[in-house]
C-alpha cells in the first residue's frame, strides 16, 4: 500500500505557557523558592527564572504529509531547535515515506553527533520525533498507543507534582510530589526546613498518600542522604534528581545509603539508551523518568522501556501530557504517571500544556481513561490562538 510522503516540515516557537520550563509567568509555584544546582548563588535563588529557565521557551515542529495530514509535537528547545530543524533536521524528513521513522531518528541522531548526544539537540529530535509519531497516526487514524501495542489497562493513575501535595490528594491523585525548597547552601538550617515543610505535609495529607521530594540536580550525596535518612520518619516514598546528571557514582552511592524502602529516582535530564542504560548498568536508581519530550521521543523511548524492562525498572516519565500517556497505557512496567499541576498556585487541574494545545485530557479524580485517548496521532492540535513564529526557514 502505497503511503504518503513527507512534503514539509516547518518549526516554530512560542512564548508563555507550555509545561516545566516553557515559559511560565510571574508568580506560579514552578518559578518561587526552589532548590536547584544554581542556588549557591543568593542572587540566583528566589526565582528559577532569574537564571534563565524559561529562555529556550516552546518549539513547536509541525510535518505535513503528501495527503495534508499534519503532525505536531512540542518541545522545550525554542529558537534554538527551531534553526536546528530548519537549517538542518529537515534534509532528513521531507521526501520521506512517513512510516520511515526509525530510519528518519537514525540519521537525525548521526547526523548531530558531532554537536549533539543530550540536551537542546535531543530536545529537537524528540519534538521531530513526536511530530512523525502523531503525522503516522492521523494518516493511519489511529492513536499512537495503537501503533505501539495497544492499552494494556483501562486507565492512567497519576501522583501530582507541585507546592500543594494536599490539595492534590482532595483532587484525586494518588501522591505529591514537592519540589525541594532549601539548598545546600543553607546547612542545617535549610534542611531542618525541608523536613519540616515534609512533616507539616504528612499531617495535612494522612498516613497513606505518597510524598515525594524532587530535588531538580540540585544536592551532594552527603546532603541527599541525610536529607533521605530524615525524611524516613515522614514516609518519603522516592527522593528524585536528588545529583547532576552525570554523577552516575553519586547516584550508585546514595541508592546504597537511602534507607531501606526509599526509591531513588532519576533521569528526566538524560537522553537516549546509552544515558539510560549508564543509569541501570550502573545500579543509580529505583525508577527511571525519561521526558519523551527530551529523551529522543516515543522511537527512543521504546528502547529505554525495554532495556528498564530487562533490568526491571519502572519507567515513569516526566510530565509530557499526552506524549507520554499514549506510551505508558502501553507499557506494563509504567504503572502510573506524573501529573504536572500547571495552575499558578497548584489549586486546580488545568491541562500541562496550557494554553497551547486543544484537545488536551486531564485527570480527573486523579485518572484518564484509555477511552480518552482514542483519538489519531496523540490526539491534540495547536490552540487555534496561539501566537507562533517561524524565526527560521529553509
Ligand atoms: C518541580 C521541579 O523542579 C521541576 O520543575 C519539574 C520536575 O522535575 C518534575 O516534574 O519531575
Ligand atoms: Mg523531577
Amino acid at each position: 500500500m502505497a503511503m504518503p510522503t513527507i512534503k514539509q516540515i516547518r518549526a516554530y516557537t512560542v512564548r508563555g505557557g507550555g509545561a516545566d520550563y516553557h515559559d511560565q509567568g510571574e508568580g506560579h509555584w514552578i518559578d518561587s523558592q526552589i532548590s536547584t544546582p544554581m542556588s549557591k548563588y543568593p542572587e540566583y535563588r528566589a526565582k528559577r527564572r532569574s537564571f534563565g529557565l524559561n529562555v529556550l521557551g516552546t518549539l513547536v515542529v509541525e510535518v505535513e504529509a503528501s495527503d495534508g495530514h499534519i503532525g505536531v509535537g512540542v518541545t522545550t528547545a525554542g529558537e534554538l531547535g527551531a534553526f536546528i530543524v530548519e537549517k538542518h533536521l529537515a534534509r532528513f524528513i521531507e521526501g520521506q515515506k512517513v512510516t520511515d521513522i526509525e530510519k528518519m531518528w537514525d540519521q537525525m541522531f548521526h547526523a548531530t553527533l558531532f554537536y549533539g548526544r543530550k540536551g537542546i539537540v535531543l530536545n529537537t529530535i524528540s519534538g521531530v520525533d513526536l511530530a512523525l509519531w502523531d503525522l503516522l497516526g492521523k494518516v493511519r487514524d489511529e492513536p499512537v498507543h495503537a501503533m505501539l501495542g495497544g492499552p494494556v489497562r483501562d486507565e492512567l493513575i497519576f501522583y501530582a507534582t507541585g507546592a500543594r501535595p494536599d490539595l492534590a490528594k482532595d483532587m484525586g491523585f494518588i501522591g505529591g510530589k514537592l519540589p525541594l525548597k532549601h539548598s545546600p547552601a543553607e546547612f542545617d538550617a535549610g534542611l531542618k526546613a525541608n523536613l519540616d515543610q515534609l512533616a507539616d505535609m504528612r499531617n495535612r495529607v494522612g498516613d497513606d498518600f505518597w510524598l515525594m521530594f524532587d530535588c531538580w540536580m540540585s544536592l551532594d550525596v552527603e546532603y541527599a542522604t541525610r536529607l533521605a535518612h530524615g525524611a524516613a520518619e515522614y514516609g518519603l516514598k522516592w527522593i528524585e534528581e536528588a545529583l547532576p546528571p552525570d554523577d552516575y557514582w553519586g547516584y550508585a552511592e546514595l541508592r546504597r545509603n537511602v534507607p531501606p524502602g526509599m526509591w531513588v529516582n532519576t533521569g528526566e535530564h538524560e537522553a537516549t539508551r546509552w544515558g539510560f542504560r549508564m543509569l541501570m548498568e550502573m545500579e543509580c536508581c529505583d525508577v527511571i523518568q525519561p521526558d519523551v519530550g527530551w529523551c529522543g521521543g516515543v522511537t527512543e523511548l521504546i528502547k529505554i522501556s525495554a532495556l528498564a524492562d530487562a533490568h526491571q525498572k519502572l519507567v515513569i516519565p516526566h510530565g509530557s501530557s499526552v506524549y507520554s500517556y499514549h506510551f505508558v497505557i502501553t507499557r506494563h512496567n509504567s504503572p502510573f504517571s506524573e501529573f504536572l499541576m500547571m495552575a499558578p498556585q497548584a489549586d486546580e487541574v488545568v491541562p500541562m500544556f496550557t494554553p497551547l494545545l486543544e484537545g488536551e485530557p486531564v485527570p480527573e479524580n486523579g485518572r484518564i481513561k484509555a477511552s480518552a485517548l482514542d483519538k489519531p496521532g496523540f490526539g491534540v492540535s495547536i490552540a487555534a490562538d496561539a501566537d507562533l513564529a517561524r524565526p527560521y526557514e529553509h
